[in-house]
């Protein structure tokens, strides 16, 4: 039999079995752009036989414990197979491999968090009877799993952000339908196989790869699905919550990070993290740091310092133990960024390093003399380019990082502890990081935007409270 990384067709996964179909999709290696497998455009009837089978599923409770139990062998075998992960991650995303391995320790560790949370679901008790004529009754409330959960993801960090779906989600007790990136489907079918060999029962978790229009359509037509939580752009975001009625829906969506690099930081320091954070991934993280605030007596200093770090970047081939950066998803979002960088520099921005691509590669680059006017600033270029500028005011920094349709998470670097919590009060975000970027993010801890970054949250504890109901209890004694 092969083994997963021989195989070069994957069918669906659907009731733990192989759905092979007529019409298929080409995964490609995003750094040699040369196809390494195909995997199956899933139909209505095979959406319509996926959504059925988790309802079947649904309706064979697991309990707390054996729900953890599998979540831990997930994990174990995920952090055995972390080299076959981190490579195909390298191949269908064009992440560098160190950042692949991180990628695949922070996915087990996901699905661990989880597995623990899954044994803390708890209600509370309701004083009910404190209120007048109620005095014989007694409440409390417990949490429900609601269903049926179809998860939708994206590209870019496509196994960690799966385990932030399906993890929780079978942890409370839910049937997962999980429709994957079309650039990046492998790595979560492999997911898909490893929760099998856990011991999942059929139809918990299924897998629909194909068009993401399509089978995002026919799941919401679908009124056996009770829940979307879809991490993707916010146009795709929007159109979901306008079209799944009245049923829960987790959004995490787009974002134009910022950074306030305030003068009495230690400027080469924040400069460093700045450049990593700008860059890691291509610069196609949804917390990346596109906007930096620099306080205007520093400017030239930070920029100096932003500069030299971000010429040591190595850059090319993702499969390089050496290598920082790799290529973009596709050679069109490379293209869409290089046009991007050309309009700012000729609405008057200044290229101070980088600004070229190379295929699907785009350099990393450093932008200054930039305005919020230009588009490079004000909407999300989710690529490896930072956008420089300064202040003179505190206040001046706070309006700048609010100046935005977006609010994810934004970071703050002062040693004026006045400063800094007059800004985490202010700035409009879900998360505010003092004395580092924006990019800074932990399994466990809430994690979700405001505006048009979406609506609740992830981290196991806090999307478990998302995928299930809480439910009152009265009784009249
Ligand atoms: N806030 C977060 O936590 C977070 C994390 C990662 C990525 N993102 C965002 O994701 C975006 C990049 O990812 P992407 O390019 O894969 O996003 P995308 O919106 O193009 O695709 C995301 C997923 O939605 C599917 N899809 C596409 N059209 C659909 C439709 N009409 N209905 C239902 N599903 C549909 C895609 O096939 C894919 O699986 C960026 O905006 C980034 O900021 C946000
Ligand atoms: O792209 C956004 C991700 O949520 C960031 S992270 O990989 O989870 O840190």
């Amino acid at each position: 039999m092969q083994t997963f990384e021989q195989q070069k067709e994957f069918g669906l996964f659907i009731n733990n079995q192989n759905k092979v179909t007529e019409q298929k999709l080409n995964v490609l290696d995003k750094y040699s752009l040369e196809p390494i497998a195909q995997v199956a455009h899933a139909g209505k009837n095979d959406v319509e036989e996926a959504v059925q089978g988790a309802l079947e599923a649904f309706k064979i409770p697991l309990s707390p414990y054996e729900r953890y139990q599998i979540l831990q062998k997930a994990a174990a075998r995920l952090r055995e197979e972390q080299e076959a992960f981190a490579n195909l991650l390298v191949k269908e995303v064009g992440k560098p491999i160190n950042e692949a391995r991180g990628e695949v320790s922070r996915s087990a560790l996901t699905l661990e968090i989880a597995a623990e949370e899954g044994k803390r679901i708890a209600g509370e008790g309701v004083p009910i009877e404190a209120a007048p004529g109620s005095e014989n009754r007694r409440a409390y409330t417990v949490r429900k799993p609601v269903g049926v959960i179809a998860a939708i993801t994206p590209f870019n960090v496509p196994l960690n952000l799966v385990c932030h779906k399906i993890g929780p989600a079978l942890a409370s007790g839910n049937c997962v339908v999980l429709k994957p990136s079309d650039a990046t489907p492998l790595v979560a079918l492999k997911l898909a196989e490893i929760f099998k060999k856990a011991g999942l029962p059929s139809g918990r978790l299924q897998v629909l790869t194909g068009n993401g229009a399509e089978i995002g359509n026919w799941l919401l037509e679908n009124n056996e699905v009770d829940m979307f939580t879809f991490t993707g752009s916010t146009s795709v975001g929007k159109y979901i919550k306008q079209n799944a009625g009245l049923r829960k829906v987790t959004l995490e969506l787009g974002n134009n990070s910022a950074s306030i690099v305030h003068h009495d930081t230690n400027i080469q320091a924040a400069a460093k993290a700045v450049a990593q954070k700008s860059f890691n991934n291509a610069g196609q993280v949804c917390i990346s740091v596109q906007r930096v605030f620099v306080h205007q007596s520093i400017h030239d200093e930070f920029v100096q310092h932003l500069r030299a770090a971000t010429e040591s970047i190595q850059v090319g081939d993702p499969g390089k133990e050496t290598t920082d950066v790799g290529p973009m998803i596709s050679e069109e979002a490379a293209q869409r960024v290089e046009d991007w960088v050309e309009e700012a520099v000729q609405e008057g921005a200044k290229v101070q390093v980088g600004g070229r691509r190379k295929e699907a590669v785009f350099y990393p680059t450093v932008l200054t003399n930039v305005t919020e006017k230009m588009r490079v600033s004000y909407d999300e270029v989710f690529g490896p380019v930072v956008c420089v500028e300064s202040y003179t005011e505190e206040e001046e920094s706070i309006q700048k990082v609010n100046n935005s349709d977006y609010g994810l998470q934004a970071g703050i670097f002062t040693n004026d502890l006045n400063f800094a919590l007059q800004a985490a009060e202010e700035i409009e975000v879900g998360g505010v990081i003092i004395n580092d970027t924006p990019g800074y993010r932990v399994d466990h801890m809430p994690y979700g935007g405001v505006k048009n970054s979406g609506t609740g949250k992830e981290g196991p504890k806090y999307a478990i409270e998302e995928m299930t109901e809480e439910k009152l209890i009265v009784w009249n004694r």
